[in-house]
């Protein structure tokens, strides 16, 4: 097994030039000797590493999936780039939401194991025509989504497993893109030109407003129409789920010292908490901290579907209003920020610094700060996903500075996350 080091070093290397006689793989065959490596084995390597090799170290992980990447755009010329974003993706996308929209991933999920067309066809609701699926399914074999074992057979994949198991929340992440993000996406260039390409700012008239049925802004749309919200709020839980705990990026041991706990002060706030995870971590971290010191807040529907320890108060409360929760040791905000254009962020972080002890009370925030060169696809993805649903944005450095500055805080230190994704921002009132 080579290293990761070497893996990523040989992917790198390799360069569209070096197959620029061959073209195809049979010319490369008989012309083989003219590149710098034996091309069966650096596939061999490529195909040797496995999800296990990395033994749940991420930060290894995701550098060999970037160098994949960067590997991809090297070697396809650019019509066959052109060919994935124009005739790839819309399809592969399509198959699995039918697949989805059959109930075929959690039944096959929940029995497991190679099944035929027939059988496949036998999960679906309602029936599906057996060469219908047969064709999706060969295109998402060809994707490896599933595994082709033989004529008319398919063994399901970590990936299709995935979808299947509603735990992962993987299924409510492809929905919440057929609800929402592909319509945006869609209509993102042509709501670009109408606004004569000013940078979108309005939280109510814009790109999400503009491909909506009712003219609704994207949380419009998640509160009149529940299934979207229960499929954004699944897709956050996944992402949420992905990243490193902020209580790993950030040690929280240190606001223990020096922290109100015994008269029944707060010591953590979440607002905008979603369903929980972040304070759950931190829980987990010190689970002797008083039953009620800990404090997850979000809007009434999603507290409603909250899953979190007793120790945990949930309260429902709208950010925009006056923080009720007063002299906490630590206010946090994880991925909330990035989805308010800088007005509305700065009326958040005012009610915030109202509700804090100044020289007592921390605040952190836990997003994306954009480098000044090479953000990653992640970070840059998301950037314009804020831009096409939100008329949002991520923030660099500089920008978070200014727009903590203008609330009346002052950036103590940025804490840089393993997988150089996010970055806790510890910040005190000026
Ligand atoms: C991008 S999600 C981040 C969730 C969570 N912090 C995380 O990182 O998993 C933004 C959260 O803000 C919540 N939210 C949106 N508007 C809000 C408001 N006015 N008051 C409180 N929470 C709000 C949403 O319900 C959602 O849970």
């Amino acid at each position: 097994m080579p290293s990761q080091t070497a893996v990523i070093a040989a992917l790198d290397a390799a360069k569209p030039k070096w197959f620029s006689h061959n073209g195809a793989e049979y010319v490369q065959a008989h012309a083989g000797d003219r590149l710098p490596f034996k091309t069966d084995s650096v596939i061999g390597s490529l195909d040797a590493i496995e999800p296990g090799v990395f033994a749940g170290n991420e930060v290894e992980r995701l550098k060999v999936r970037a160098a994949a990447r960067r590997l991809l755009a090297r070697v396809e010329t650019p019509y066959e780039r052109a060919w994935g974003f124009c005739f790839e993706q819309p399809v592969v996308f399509a198959a699995l939401q039918t697949c989805i929209d059959l109930g075929l991933w959690k039944s096959w999920t929940r029995v497991g194991g190679e099944k035929s067309i027939d059988e496949l066809v036998a999960f679906t609701t309602p029936t599906v025509d057996t060469n219908l699926l047969r064709r999706l399914f060969r295109l998402l074999a060809a994707f490896n989504v599933v595994e082709e074992t033989g004529e008319d057979r398919f063994k399901p994949t970590p990936f299709s497993n995935a979808i299947g198991d509603e735990s992962t929340k993987v299924r409510a992440s492809l929905q919440a893109a057929t609800n929402q993000y592909l319509a945006a996406g869609h209509n993102l260039p042509a709501y670009l030109a109408k606004i004569s390409y000013k940078e979108p700012t309005d939280i109510n008239t814009n790109n999400h407003s503009d491909s909506d049925p009712d003219g609704l802004n994207f949380f419009g749309r998640l509160q009149k129409t529940p299934a979207y919200f229960e499929a954004f709020t699944g897709h956050m839980e996944a992402w949420t789920a992905w990243k490193t705990p902020w209580t790993k990026v950030y040690d929280t041991t240190k606001l223990l010292e020096g922290a109100k706990l015994d008269d029944g002060s707060p010591f953590v706030v979440d607002l905008g908490g979603n369903t929980g995870i972040d304070i759950s971590h931190v829980l987990a971290k010190h689970p002797d901290l008083p039953t009620g010191s800990l404090v997850l807040q979000d809007l009434p529907e999603v507290i409603a579907n909250a899953q979190i320890d007793k120790k945990i108060t949930a309260m429902a409360h709208d950010f925009f209003l006056p923080q009720p929760v007063k002299g906490s040791r630590a206010y946090f905000m994880h991925a909330v920020l990035h989805d308010w254009p800088d007005d509305k962020a700065n009326q958040l972080l005012v009610n915030t610094k109202d509700a804090m002890v100044k020289g007592y009370s921390k605040l952190f925030i836990y997003d994306i700060v954009l480098p000044p060169t090479g953000a990653s696809i992640s970070q840059t993805t998301m950037d314009v996903e804020m831009m096409s649903l939100l008329s949002a944005a991520e923030r660099t450095q500089g920008t978070w500075t200014k727009l903590l500055a203008d609330a009346g805080f002052k950036i103590v230190n940025f804490w840089p996350d393993p997988q150089q994704y996010e970055m806790v921002i510890e910040a005190e009132i000026v």
